[in-house]
């Protein structure tokens, strides 16, 4: 991005550590500034959370030893520790050599569905209502599972651990996107079982992995084919790589979403009265409501962004263009869908009406079908947000 006074963003809303109150100058009125706590209890939709990157530290500990696999730490918090640390490399090659320990055990149908279900429940503890969750069937066959079973394991798990949280007072609806891994030459197969499990709680298609010298278009034949099977896909780009691969995802291979995209904003130039100016690809990412699944912690840990008040979420969301905030990897961020919010309000001093906004975005650029979005903005998100909102806005 070219733009001379970035900090004027930041500065319409600031927000006071002691009272929490933050005074939006956008809205020109008070506001409580959201808590943790406060957005835990708000229904929030995710788009982007890999499910090798969710596992709970002490279900890596107990699993590895069962299996034999060496871990760099066998205390649960040590080891959540470690994969913080290990992942804020500042480089995505470095943050995904992490997932090695989390692979290593979902090999069999009893690891892969402990996780799942642990996963589905997880989210509905932070208030989460939609999720959609992503992993590479491909990684998970080193113990003689095949495609489908890995699968079938999976979805297994969402089963029994929405059906524990729907019994513990926290629906959740859960489905998957499958992820080929771009590097690899299996993303026909996947996309392939993609459309075998449509009807099954697989919403969708994604590619992962590491971007530079890996274009999306090396997997073109998938996303044809998943074109004439009218499926949906999202394509990680524009996260270690910039507008070539925002523009090839799109442009090439047609896809739905960008995972990241956070690099869109090298297309779009702030002058010095403050106006902001469109390229082709930043206006036609903007027109055409291209969902963005925008991922601020992982970004500053891959080195995307500096920081989270540096984040281009800000000038994003101010220009409209069609945000969704996510967790991507929450062993490897320490993070949660709450927390994610939490940290932008913080650093934007945004309100519930934004909070609102993210959501209702991430929810209208789900993978279900339409009737089904719907009924879950109409009938959970926006009775949950109206509430919060006439309780906190002066
Ligand atoms: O942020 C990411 N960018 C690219 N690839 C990623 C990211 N987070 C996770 N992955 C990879 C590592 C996982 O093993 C794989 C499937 O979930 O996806
Ligand atoms: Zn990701």
């Amino acid at each position: 991005m070219r733009r001379p006074g970035s900090e004027a963003r930041r500065g319409s809303g600031r927000s006071c550590p002691f009272l929490h109150l933050a005074i939006s100058a956008r809205y020109g009125q008070l506001m409580v500034a959201p808590s943790l706590a406060e957005i835990i209890n708000a229904p929030k939709a995710l788009l982007h959370d890999h499910l090798d990157g969710g596992l709970r530290p002490a279900t890596i500990v107990e699993l590895a030893a069962e299996i034999g696999h060496q871990l760099p730490a066998t205390d649960p918090e040590r080891l959540g520790e470690w994969f913080a640390a290990a992942a804020d490399s500042g480089s995505l090659v470095r943050y995904l050599e992490t997932f090695a320990h989390t692979v290593a055990v979902m090999q069999t149908e009893a690891g892969l569905r402990r996780v799942a279900a642990e996963c589905a429940e997880d989210l509905a503890a932070d208030g989460v209502v939609y999720a959609e969750v992503r992993y590479a069937p491909e990684q998970h066959l080193e113990r003689g599972l095949t495609l489908p079973q890995v699968v079938e394991a999976v979805l297994a798990g969402f089963a029994e651990g929405s059906a524990r949280a729907a019994a513990a007072g926290r629906p959740i609806r859960v489905v998957c996107l499958l992820t080929a891994m771009r590097h690899a030459a299996r993303s026909m197969e996947i996309a392939e079982l993609a459309v075998r499990y449509r009807d099954a709680g697989v919403v969708g298609f994604d590619i992962a992995g590491a971007e530079a010298g890996y274009p999306p278009t090396r997997h073109i034949d998938a996303f044809s084919y998943l074109q004439r099977e009218n499926a949906h896909f999202t394509i990680h780009a524009g996260e270690a790589f910039g507008l070539p691969s925002i523009w090839q995802a799109l442009q090439w291979c047609g896809a739905d979403r960008l995972g990241h995209g956070v690099r869109i904003i090298d297309d779009i130039t702030v002058g010095a009265d403050g106006k902001a100016v469109l390229g082709r690809l930043a206006a036609y990412v903007r027109d055409k409501r291209i969902p963005l699944e925008l991922c601020p912690s992982s970004n500053v840990q891959t080195g995307a962004v500096a920081s989270i008040a540096a984040h281009p979420i800000g000038l994003l969301h101010d220009l409209r263009f069609r945000v969704t905030i996510n967790t991507d990897n929450r062993l490897m961020s320490r993070t949660s869908m709450s927390r994610e919010m939490s940290l932008l309000v913080d650093a934007f001093g945004y309100g519930w009406a934004d909070l609102q906004w993210f959501t209702v975005n991430a929810m209208k650029s789900s993978f279900l079908p339409f009737d089904e979005r719907l009924k879950i903005i109409n009938e959970i998100i926006k009775p949950a947000y109206a509430k919060l909102l006439s309780q906190y806005t002066a």
